[in-house]
């Protein structure tokens, strides 16, 4: 918590060191105004009593007037100032909270619940490590308040100065512990409240309104989003109410103290041991402390809820890399030679099976090798430990004799370009569409077009409203186009995978080229159209081409059959013909299948 408080105070100096400083010279100001505003209250009544000087009367009314004028304009500036603050602090901790999840180079955390719970917290904090600023800030001016107060109070009467600060003992306890609990009831009820997020935006989003409508699951979704949304709501109610007892309990015992005060003040001015200011001063005093202390308890137990909540921004900034990424990286040579996997072990978790059992697979540089199998074989997971986004739990993968854990995950990558099957839709324009494959060159339409020409969707691309500006998306409205609400396009599933296919190819020439399912979803004549521009792609560099459609791998130098997690069989497609195993079989009853469809259509 403490390093958390120390971060945030950090950022909000690092970040904007003017508006922070003058934050808390007008926090220290509204400090002491009320202290200078009881005094000069006191010493006025006193001299209009007759029981003070009167020579300086009216230096003390413009005294207190200018104390009534500081306290009315202050908060007014310090509230602008802290939002300020507030906004830079929001923008600078938003920066760093997904620049520090763009460090994690692997996929494993963003597959572990409990870091989108932790994440989404983290979310939450940004707002409130403005808070903690403004609450240590406050926390401190009603701190130095709250002494002068008790200053002025104990020179009166320092037994009820005592009094009135053991009744606020018991409330900073009780306001620490409810803040705790608050604080651990928000990480409890996290899943809860991103499963009613989760279903919330399901029920809006256009991808899912068609198997909803069709299978009239709305209801059963909706009935989902408020179970979770009720059980979220249910531990705010009993927080709620734990906070409301604790707090009327103590509300009652300052209001005792304060009464008491009251009743021994007017007592012993009766019997002329004090002075009408006094009475006066005691008054503002009990009151002063009293709302101070309360004040100072309730600043303490935000800001100790707040530091509990901003613990999860600081654990996700500094969260450590979830690949090892070596100190000194290996250069990443050009591939010459190939690609090895020696004895790959692969589960995803200790809890899930192997998918992988000590496969051994060499892709020579320049070869155009073809992965088959049945689904779930492990073939889209082998892609995936290729680029690094896992490493393997036993044996390893060398690029050209290097282990590819020895270098950067980003050199890595920069060598290869691809389409996985689950491909990305970008709500974007379909420039960006194409350009996310090498954003560097974004500003280049001429090399966009020529990609798209390559993956066969230039025609429908610049065709579309506002050509390649336009958004592939009904859910935004263009910067250019906010009054059109006809703005924004959807393509078709093949359209897309063609989309795909041209961000792969604006990478540019790569060593490697993925192409994981890359004709999935398309008719025969897209298919064949597709496979031949693939093979464009592909000529000349190293590809690993995975397809179900033993048709398109049949040109292959070599085509691996992966099961059981290691290779069942390798070889061209003439090799395991002769063979006659699992590929060859496959094969025969997809030919027959084309062959009986054939028949059935002369
Ligand atoms: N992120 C993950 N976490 C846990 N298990 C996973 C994950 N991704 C894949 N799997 C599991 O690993 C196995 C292999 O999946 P993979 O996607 O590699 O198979 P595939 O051969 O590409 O299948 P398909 O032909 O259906 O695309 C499957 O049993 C799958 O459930």
């Amino acid at each position: 918590m403490i390093t958390s408080a120390r971060t945030a105070v950090g950022i909000a100096f690092r970040t904007a060191p003017g508006l922070t400083g003058g934050y808390a010279l007008i926090m220290l100001i509204e400090a002491v105004v009320p202290i200078a505003a009881t005094w000069l209250t006191k010493l006025l009544v006193d001299g209009l009593t007759g029981q003070g000087s009167a020579a300086s009367l009216t230096s003390l009314a413009i005294g207190l007037a200018a104390t009534g004028l500081a306290l009315a304009v202050l908060p007014h500036v310090s509230l602008f100032l802290g939002s300020q603050m507030g906004r830079a602090f929001t923008t600078r901790t938003t920066d760093q909270l997904f620049t520090a999840t763009l460090r994690f180079a692997g996929l494993r955390r963003f597959e572990d619940p409990a870091f989108h719970d932790r994440l989404r917290l983290a979310q939450q904090s940004l707002s409130m490590g403005q808070g903690i600023v403004t609450g240590i800030l406050g926390t401190a001016r009603s701190a130095v308040t709250l002494i002068g107060m008790i200053g002025s109070l104990a020179v009166i009467s320092p037994v009820l100065t005592g009094v009135v600060l053991a009744a606020g003992a018991p409330a900073l306890v009780a306001q620490l512990r409810l803040s705790h609990r608050r604080a651990s009831m928000m990480w409890d009820i996290g899943p809860a409240e991103r499963r009613q997020i989760f279903f919330g935006e399901l029920l809006a989003s256009v991808e899912a309104a068609k198997e909803i409508r069709l299978f009239n699951a709305g209801r059963f979704l909706h009935t989902r989003m408020m179970t979770e949304l009720r059980s979220a709501n249910a531990a705010h109610r009993r927080m709620d109410l734990k906070e409301l007892s604790a707090e009327g309990a103590l509300s009652l015992m300052g209001a005792v103290v304060a009464g008491g005060g009251l009743i021994w003040a007017v007592v012993g001015a009766g019997s002329g041991a004090m002075t009408v200011g006094d009475i006066s001063l005691l008054i503002a005093a009990i009151a002063a402390v009293q709302g101070g202390l309360s004040g100072l308890i309730a600043g303490i137990a935000g800001l100790h809820q707040n530091l509990l909540m901003f613990d999860h921004y600081v654990a996700v900034t500094r969260a450590g890399p979830d690949l090892p990424i070596p100190a000194e990286p290996s250069p990443m040579p050009r591939l010459q030679h190939g690609i090895r996997f020696s004895d790959v072990w692969f589960r995803y978790s200790d809890d899930h099976p192997w998918i992988l059992r000590g496969l051994n697979l060499f892709v020579p540089a320049g070869a155009d090798v073809a992965v088959v199998g049945l689904n779930g074989a492990g073939k889209s997971t082998l892609v995936k430990l290729l680029c690094r986004f896992y490493d393997p739990q036993h044996g390893s993968i060398s690029w050209d004799g290097v282990d590819i854990r020895d270098v950067h995950p980003d050199e890595l990558r920069h060598r290869i370009t691809g389409v996985f099957q689950d491909h990305m839709q970008y709500d974007m324009s379909a420039r960006d569409n194409v350009a996310i494959g090498f954003t560097a060159a974004r500003d280049d339409l001429g090399r966009i077009r020529r990609a798209a020409d390559q993956a066969g969707i230039e025609g429908v691309l610049s065709g579309l409203p506002q050509g390649y500006d336009t958004l592939l998306t009904r859910m935004f409205l263009s910067e250019e186009d906010k009054t059109d609400p006809s703005t924004g396009v959807v393509l078709s599933g093949g359209q897309w995978q063609r989309t795909a296919l041209a961000r792969s190819m604006f990478r540019g020439h790569r060593d490697l080229v993925i192409l994981d399912e890359p004709s999935a979803g398309l008719d025969p004549e897209a298919e064949a159209d597709m496979h031949a521009r693939t093979r464009g792609q592909r000529d000349g560099r190293t590809s690993l081409l995975i397809s179900h459609r033993l048709n398109t791998v049949r040109d292959a130098d070599l085509i691996i059959v992966l099961s059981g997690g290691v290779i069942a069989e390798a070889g061209t497609h003439g090799q395991l013909m002769a063979l006659d195993g699992g590929y060859a079989r496959l094969f025969r009853m997809q030919a027959t299948g084309y062959q009986d469809h054939a028949a059935a259509a002369s």
